[in-house]
């Protein structure tokens, strides 16, 4: 065999895969290291105890990592990669479980939606949408995960929630124009740099500003609207305001 055979330069190329994997591995490491830094300011200021998730740092990081690989790599690889990447980190600072509705948690193309997004994480069935709410109330780092057009809107006026809200919405690349899966949890909402308030109205409202997707709980309809909305005045009268979070990214073709 010659030095330069196909098979002398596949190992070549082998062990060049080689150094890169362990590149990748040291540096996953550092991560580790410094998320472990974040987990102890976040428990030096008490917010952990609400959550160590936060949706917006998170969105507005895929955003800038999609940009940076210009096309180079896919979005959906991408935003994958990172899920497990962030996920591990999520449940390293502390663990959550996410609370579901036992006939949304059966769906099968949802569990597959939530494990991509949520990797790893434990997952509580409970007897309707309220109930997964409810369980809120005694794990507040924990997250809730309901259908939007479930019955969860008449619970969450009555209080099931408590004052947890949504926090972001499944799945995070823009698709189908209106979101698969409303996530409640208590992380105190911030502003990503595009975002979303998702409105609970007591009928149906023409000529909604920003009104981004419609759909029902019940009786109740639900509207998207674009941007990270203050609490009232700035409503509409009788609305309530049930959670604000980063809109899903848009990939451009
Ligand atoms: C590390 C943090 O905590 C979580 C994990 C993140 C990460 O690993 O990059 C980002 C946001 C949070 O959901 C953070 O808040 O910066």
């Amino acid at each position: 065999m010659t030095a330069d055979s196909p098979e002398t330069s596949l190992d070549a190329i082998r062990r060049e895969i080689d150094t890169i994997d362990d590149q990748i591995l040291r540096l996953l490491m550092q991560r580790s290291a410094a998320t472990e830094k974040v987990r102890v300011t976040k428990a030096y200021d008490g917010s952990i105890a609400a959550s160590p998730f936060r949706p917006a740092r998170e969105a507005a990081m895929m955003q800038r990592l999609i940009g940076e690989a210009g096309g180079a790599l896919a979005p959906e690889f991408l935003v994958r990669l990172w899920r497990v990447i962030l996920s591990n980190s999520i449940q390293s600072q502390a663990p959550i479980t996410l609370h579901m509705d036992s006939a949304f948690g059966h769906d099968l193309a949802t569990r597959l939606l939530v494990a991509q997004h949520f990797c790893g994480m434990k997952v509580e069935l409970h007897r309707g949408a309220g109930r997964a709410l409810e369980a809120l109330s005694s794990a507040r780092g924990d997250l809730a995960l309901v259908a939007p057009s479930s019955d969860w809107a008449a619970a969450f006026s009555e209080g099931a929630a408590g004052d947890a809200q949504v926090i972001v919405t499944l799945p995070v690349l823009a698709g189908s124009g209106r979101p698969q899966v409303l996530v409640f949890g208590h992380a105190a909402p911030q502003a990503s740099g595009d975002d979303e308030t998702l409105l609970l109205l007591p009928d149906e409202t023409v000529g909604l500003p920003g009104l981004l997707w419609r759909a029902h709980s019940g009786t109740t309809t639900l509207a998207g609207v674009a941007g990270f909305l203050a609490e009232p005045p700035s409503l509409q009268p009788g609305a309530r305001l049930a959670g604000r979070y980063p809109r899903p990214i848009k990939v451009s073709p």
